[in-house]
């Protein structure tokens, strides 16, 4: 017998995260801005025998502490090859062709990705998440999705399939 597949979405205020980013796009450097991000997670999978897919506490809990390390953050993206990088001991240097800007090491974080697009941060927290809640003995899932809002009106969404280890 197939078994159903339920889909669960959790959106709450600690799923945001206030942060600043530029993202490069057409030859050009956006100026930095901030949003205040709103993250929805979604999953997909199977009933456990208490009749739930994943508790929503969990899904909570990992979701808000992953926008906790962005919160109050510069995004910045640590794949792009038109961006440089250069740092002492306190502070990041961030250059674009001539422009450039200097942050405090502890203000920024470097993100696995190529640009800070709303795409690509969907991409990372969902990887991110997966890690954790397979970390947390999560075995009932079949897909992981999270949505990335930069505003109202203005979201991306990335999923992966759950791979059981
Ligand atoms: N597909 C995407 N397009 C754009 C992204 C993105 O992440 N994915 N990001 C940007 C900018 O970084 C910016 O964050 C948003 O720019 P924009 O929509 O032009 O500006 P506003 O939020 O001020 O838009 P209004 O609707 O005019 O208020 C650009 N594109």
């Amino acid at each position: 017998m197939s078994q159903r597949i339920y889909r669960l979405q959790v959106t709450k205020d600690q799923l945001g995260f206030a942060a600043a980013h530029f993202i490069t796009m057409r030859g050009k450097c956006e100026r930095l801005h901030g949003h205040n991000y709103r993250v929805t997670v979604e999953v997909e999978g199977f009933l456990c025998e208490d009749q739930y897919v994943v508790d929503f506490g969990v899904l909570k809990k990992h979701a808000a502490e992953i926008a906790r390390t962005l919160d109050h953050r510069v995004l910045l993206a640590a794949e792009n090859p038109k961006i440089e990088y250069s740092q002492n001991e306190q502070h990041l240097t961030v250059r674009y062709e001539d422009k450039y800007y200097v942050f405090p090491i502890a203000e920024v974080i470097m993100l696995p990705i190529q640009n800070t697009t709303a795409e690509l941060l969907a991409t990372y927290f969902c990887a991110e998440l997966c890690e954790r809640l397979r970390q947390d003995g999560v075995d009932t899932l079949k897909m992981v999705g999270v949505w990335v809002s930069e505003g109202p009106g203005q979201q991306a969404f990335a999923s992966r399939e759950w791979v059981q280890s």
